[in-house]
C-alpha cells in the first residue's frame, strides 16, 4: 500500500523530535588541523590569481562557508557557485538569492557538474567580473587566472572538468571523488578555456577551523565534506532521520518498505539491516556457555541511509530551512556593505 506523505506525517506526528540533542559533542575533532596549510599556500598565490570562485554545496547556501576565505581570499573579484543543485530543493531559491546579496555576493550561481548544467554561465561571468576590476601588475597579461576554492567534496574538481567538457571539448583533468580530500596536491593549473586563454587553479577543501555551531558541523557532514566515521554514521543517520521527518520528506519509508514514517533511528536502522541483509553474528556469553545470535549491522545500514541519501534517491533538501525560515521576508532584510566584491 502506497500511503501519502500527509497521512504518513499526521500518522506519526506525534513522535516527530522538535530539535535534535546537540549537547556533547566535539566539532573540532571532526575537522581535521592540516587545513589551515592549504589555506596558507592559496593566500600566498593571490598574487596570480584573478578572480576566486568559490564552490559550496547548494543544499547548505546559508551555513558552512569557510568564513577564512572571506577574510583572506577576499580582496579578488569573487563567484560563488552553489553546486550539487539536483540534489538541492530550491523552492526558495530567489530568497536564498536575496539573502546572499544581502551579505555582499551579488553574483551567485547554481549549477549540477554532473550534468553540466548551468556551467555555461561561469566564464562569461568570469570575463565580466575580471574586466571591470583592476588588475594590478596583471594589465597587460591576457591570460586569466582563476582560483577554485571551497569546503571539501562540493564538487570543484567536478566544477573543472565539467567547464573543460564545455569548453575545450576535454574530459578529465582533475581527480573526483566521493569522500573528502581527494585534491590533495594544493593548486594543479589547469586550461579550461581558449577564448579567453582561462587556466583555474584547483585547491584541496579547506573547513573553517571552528564551525559556528554543532548544527552547522552536522550538515556540512551530511552533505559529505567530512569523513563519517569522525562524526559517527549512526549519529549521522539519525540527524538525517530527523531532517527527513522534520522536512516531511518520506521517501525513505518508500526505499526501504518501511510501511510507516518513524522517528526512532534504532527501529528505523534495524529494519533498514534485515532488509539489505546486512547483518552480523555476535558470540553473547551466558550462564550456560556461549550462544550466537544474529544482530542487525546497524553502522552498515546507516551507511546505506546516508548513501542513498547522498545520491538524491530519497529527494531533494534543503538543509537551511531553518535559516532561511529564521530570515525576515522580503523588503524587512537590512542591507550589508558588499563584502566580497572587488
Ligand atoms: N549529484 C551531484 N554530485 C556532484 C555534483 N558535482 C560533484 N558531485 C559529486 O560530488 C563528489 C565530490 O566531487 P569533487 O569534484 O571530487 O569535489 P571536490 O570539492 O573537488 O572535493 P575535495 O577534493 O575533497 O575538496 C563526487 O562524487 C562528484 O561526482 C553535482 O552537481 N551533483
Amino acid at each position: 500500500m502506497r500511503l501519502s506523505p500527509r497521512a504518513l506525517c499526521d500518522a506519526a506526528r506525534a513522535a516527530w523530535r522538535e530539535t535534535f540533542p546537540l549537547g556533547g559533542r566535539d566539532v573540532a575533532r571532526w575537522f581535521p588541523g592540516h587545513m589551515a596549510r592549504g589555506l596558507k599556500k592559496m593566500q600566498s598565490s593571490l598574487k596570480l590569481v584573478d578572480c576566486i570562485i568559490e564552490v559550496h554545496d547548494a543544499r547548505i547556501p546559508l551555513s558552512g562557508r569557510n568564513p577564512l576565505f572571506q577574510e583572506t581570499l577576499g580582496l579578488k573579484p569573487h563567484l560563488l557557485v552553489l553546486n550539487k543543485m539536483d540534489l538541492a530543493d530550491l523552492e526558495e531559491q530567489q530568497k536564498i538569492i536575496r539573502h546572499l546579496e544581502g551579505e555582499g555576493l551579488k553574483n551567485v550561481v547554481f549549477t549540477n557538474c554532473v550534468k553540466d548544467e548551468n556551467v555555461k554561465q561561469i566564464i562569461p561571468r568570469v570575463t565580466e567580473l575580471v574586466g571591470s576590476s583592476y588588475r594590478y601588475h596583471r594589465g597587460e597579461n591576457l591570460e586569466y587566472c582563476i582560483m577554485v576554492i571551497g569546503v571539501p567534496n562540493v564538487g570543484k574538481s567536478s566544477l573543472i572538468n565539467s567547464l573543460r567538457r564545455q569548453h575545450l571539448r576535454k574530459g578529465k583533468a582533475t581527480r573526483v571523488g566521493g569522500e573528502p580530500g581527494i585534491t590533495r596536491a594544493v593548486m594543479s593549473r589547469i586550461q579550461v578555456c581558449e577564448r579567453p586563454l582561462m587556466f583555474l587553479l584547483d585547491t584541496p577543501g579547506v573547513l573553517a577551523p571552528r564551525i559556528e555551531s554543532v548544527e552547522t558541523g552536522l550538515k556540512l557532514a551530511l552533505c559529505g565534506t567530512v569523513l563519517d566515521h569522525l562524526v559517527g554514521e549512526e549519529t549521522l543517520a539519525d540527524y538525517l532521520l530527523y531532517t527527513l521527518n522534520r522536512h516531511q520528506l518520506f521517501g525513505y519509508v518508500q526505499h526501504y518498505g518501511l510501511g510507516r514514517a518513524c522517528d526512532d533511528v534504532v527501529s528505523v536502522l534495524k529494519h533498514v539491516a534485515v532488509k539489505l541483509g546486512k547483518t552480523q553474528k555476535v558470540k553473547v556469553l551466558t550462564g550456560t556457555g556461549d550462544v550466537n545470535i544474529v544482530q542487525p549491522n546497524y553502522a552498515a545500514a546507516a551507511r546505506d541511509f546516508l548513501h542513498t541519501f547522498r545520491s538524491g534517491r530519497l529527494g531533494p533538501v534543503m538543509l537551511d530551512r531553518d535559516v532561511l525560515q529564521s530570515l525576515p521576508e522580503a523588503g524587512a532584510q537590512g542591507h550589508h556593505p558588499a563584502e566580497m566584491d572587488p
